[in-house]
């Protein structure tokens, strides 16, 4: 018969769990980390998965223009949704923009403006994959204390949690 293969890079359907247990001081800080579908079609789906997050890494690709619009849009999707997530935006690929800048579709400064939002506390910084996940763990850190006290009734939805980071690339 007539064959037809669709060569395409495999995408994530659905999602994918890792739990990635992380050493913050002298204690072991387990994530569970729910890596989502980015494309329009799993959109629905992917709402499953952050519902009750309390943290989410949302990349973009520095090499396309789209991917940034993308992000744009589950940041938007996660602050209307999701009150107690905190969210970490980091953009990709930076190894490419190094060996030739020309390569650079989403601009320094216009990720840092949207990460930073109008919060009064901007941390804009390089982040590798490790390093942000080990600062998802130090941040949640002291809440996972407040986690086990939670039935002596301490308040899980502090301002604080709604704060999130930019976690840019390049310059
Ligand atoms: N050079 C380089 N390639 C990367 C980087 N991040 C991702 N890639 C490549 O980009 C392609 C897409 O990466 P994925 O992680 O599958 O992209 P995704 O956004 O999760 O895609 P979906 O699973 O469909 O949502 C793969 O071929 C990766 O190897 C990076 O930082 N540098």
């Amino acid at each position: 018969g007539n064959i037809k293969l669709r060569l395409c890079r495999p995408q994530t359907i659905g999602a994918a769990f890792v739990a990635k247990p992380i050493q913050v001081a002298d204690r072991v800080i387990t994530l569970g980390i729910w890596d989502t579908a980015g494309s329009e079609r799993y959109e629905a789906m992917s709402r499953i998965y952050y519902r009750g997050a309390r943290a989410a890494v949302v990349c973009y690709d520095l090499t396309d223009s789209s991917s940034f619009q993308r992000a744009r849009f589950w940041v938007k999707e996660l602050q209307n949704c999701e009150e107690h997530c905190k969210i970490y935006v980091c953009g990709t690929k930076s190894d490419l923009i190094e060996g030739e800048r020309a390569l650079r579709q989403v601009d320094f400064h216009d990720a840092q403006d949207f990460a930073e939002g109008d919060e009064p506390r901007p941390t804009s910084r390089l982040w590798e994959s490790d390093e942000l996940f080990q600062k998802v763990a130090e941040d949640f850190s002291s809440s996972a204390f407040q986690l086990l006290s939670e039935e002596t009734g301490v308040d899980l939805g502090q301002k604080k949690d709604s704060y999130f980071y930019s976690c840019c690339h390049g310059n």
